[in-house]
């Protein structure tokens, strides 16, 4: 695949919340003149805990798990525009986790030198980084105050909802609540809980409500909220 045809098809459906989605396109064009892009079967691993961070890459097809160090629990779902592999090339360390092809990948990759070859004529490529490291902190401190809370109950209701209607995949799946209070009441919480568990939400942009339909924009990120 020539890199415009990649850029081309990644920039038309990337979300813009993601690290491509982010980029400007000369910033496009200067990563993917120094990207390869690399294929993976479903199952294969891009990369291991412990392993010399050498590469990162940008998914432009398909999605990876990201897994913790046992290997088992699920710690985020990557999907085309999401940057990976990043954190051992900023701060030097080795591979902090677990990643591993969830369907067809493709993955555009740039070698460390030629990243911070990259970074050091475009500096606000480091920013974008930066904005996304930032952005996965936020949302870990948030799971981590919400376990077993308002938050995740509510979190978990629409999961399951989604579920029972073979919907999670899928952006813009509707889940249709009579009321907030009725979800409360459903749930064992108070009504301002439900209301302040929306809003953050909203704010995360992984659900849109409008008269008792809520639209789930994020499944994806909402499954790992769940979590
Ligand atoms: N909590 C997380 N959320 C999303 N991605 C992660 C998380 N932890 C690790 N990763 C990704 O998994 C990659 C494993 O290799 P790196 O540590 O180089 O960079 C890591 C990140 O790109």
């Amino acid at each position: 695949m020539t890199s415009s045809l990649w850029t081309h098809e990644l920039s038309a459906r990337c979300a813009q919340s993601t690290f491509w989605g982010r980029l400007k396109d000369n910033e496009r064009a200067a990563f993917a003149n120094v990207a390869k892009v690399e294929r993976y079967k479903r199952g294969m691993s891009l990369m291991n805990v412990g392993d010399p961070g050498s590469w990162l890459a940008v998914l432009c097809v398909g999605r990876v798990r990201i897994l913790d160090g046992t290997g088992d629990r699920l710690v985020a779902i990557r999907v085309p525009g999401d940057i990976v592999g990043e954190q051992a090339i900023i701060d030097q360390q080795r591979r902090s986790a677990v990643v591993v092809a969830d369907s067809a990948v493709r993955a555009a990759q740039v070698r460390a030198k030629e990243f911070e070859r990259l970074i050091s004529a475009m500096p606000r490529l480091l920013r974008v980084v930066c904005t996304v490291i930032s952005e996965r902190l936020r949302e870990a401190t948030l799971a981590n105050a919400s376990q077993n809370d308002s938050f995740t109950k509510v979190v978990r209701y629409l999961v399951n909802e989604l579920e029972r209607g073979g919907g999670l995949a899928s952006t813009n799946s509707a889940v249709h609540i009579k009321s907030q209070d009725q979800l409360a009441a459903l749930l064992g919480l108070s009504r301002e809980s439900v209301v302040r568990a929306f809003r953050r939400l909203r704010d995360l942009g992984v659900v849109a409500t409008r008269n008792g339909v809520v639209t789930v924009c994020d499944p994806l990120r909402l499954r790992v909220l769940a979590r």
